[in-house]
């Protein structure tokens, strides 16, 4: 089958997982102190709220976290360290990550094959390329707009998906959403044109229950997969014979 669409999964499909957790988490978490520092407790909000963000998305944390600076950062580190796919963990990650990437310290290092693919599928008619990660929409449309040696590649991608949107990943539910969002309502949907590429075999099943093909990625550094997970799925090591 010729695939129409491409979903791409990022941590550990289109960049390293390394990035993810030895780069943005940590970044993150280096950010929180100073973060949290610049509020009075318990966390309140006020006639100012609309204009500050960060403090918008605190509030949206369990209230009984946000009794103190201590209870609160001890809860959003348990979060990260636990690496939980929590929306308003997700949220503010996005927000915390924008600095590092306007100031320069953070790029992201797409792998090679994957811009090429990204790139070159694209340029096809009616071919389109889509992004489903747990990270924010805001964070994924980061990334891509400061990819390492290249700069924004934001105008390859047809549109973002996240668990605020479409739901968990592992979820078959969250892909006939997308597949909805991305055909329509009308009868005539291609789901077997949708191609889903992710590192995590629990998100390709789900995809693949839902009507999408899907294939498992295995990059340096990912979750071994097991004998059963390579009779089961299709699994690639490169997209280079993609292109
Ligand atoms: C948008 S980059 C940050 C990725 C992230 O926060 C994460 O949890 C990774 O999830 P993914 O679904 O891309 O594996
Ligand atoms: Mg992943």
């Amino acid at each position: 089958m010729n695939h129409k669409v491409l979903i791409f999964d990022i941590e550990g499909t289109v960049c390293p997982i390394t990035f993810v957790k030895d780069v943005l988490f940590p970044y993150f978490t280096g950010q929180i102190p100073q973060i949290l520092s610049a509020y009075k407790y318990p966390l309140t909000g006020n006639v100012d709220t609309d204009h500050d963000p960060i403090l918008d998305t605190l509030l949206k944390f369990p209230q009984d976290t946000l009794t103190s600076q201590e209870t609160l950062r001890s809860h959003i580190l348990q979060l990260v360290a636990a690496d939980i796919k929590e929306p308003v963990l997700k949220s503010l990650q996005g927000i915390v990550w924008k600095k590092g990437y306007q100031c320069g310290d953070l790029k992201a290092p797409v792998y090679a094959d994957a811009i090429e693919l990204i790139t070159k599928f694209t340029q096809q008619p009616n071919q389109k390329v889509y992004i489903y990660s747990s990270g924010s929409i805001a964070a994924q449309k980061l990334l891509f707009g400061h990819v390492e040696d290249v700069g924004d590649m934001n105008q390859f991608i047809s549109g973002y998906f996240d668990i605020t949107t479409a739901g968990f990943k592992t979820e078959t539910s969250s892909y006939t959403t997308i597949l909805k969002e991305i055909f329509g309502d009308g009868e005539e949907e291609e789901e077997e044109s949708v191609l889903f590429l992710s590192d995590n075999v629990k998100e390709v099943k789900a995809a693949k229950e839902a009507g999408m093909e899907g294939y498992v990625v295995e990059r340096p550094g990912n979750a071994p997969l097991t004998d059963s997970d390579r009779r089961n799925f299709t699994i690639i090591n490169t997209f280079e014979d993609m292109v």
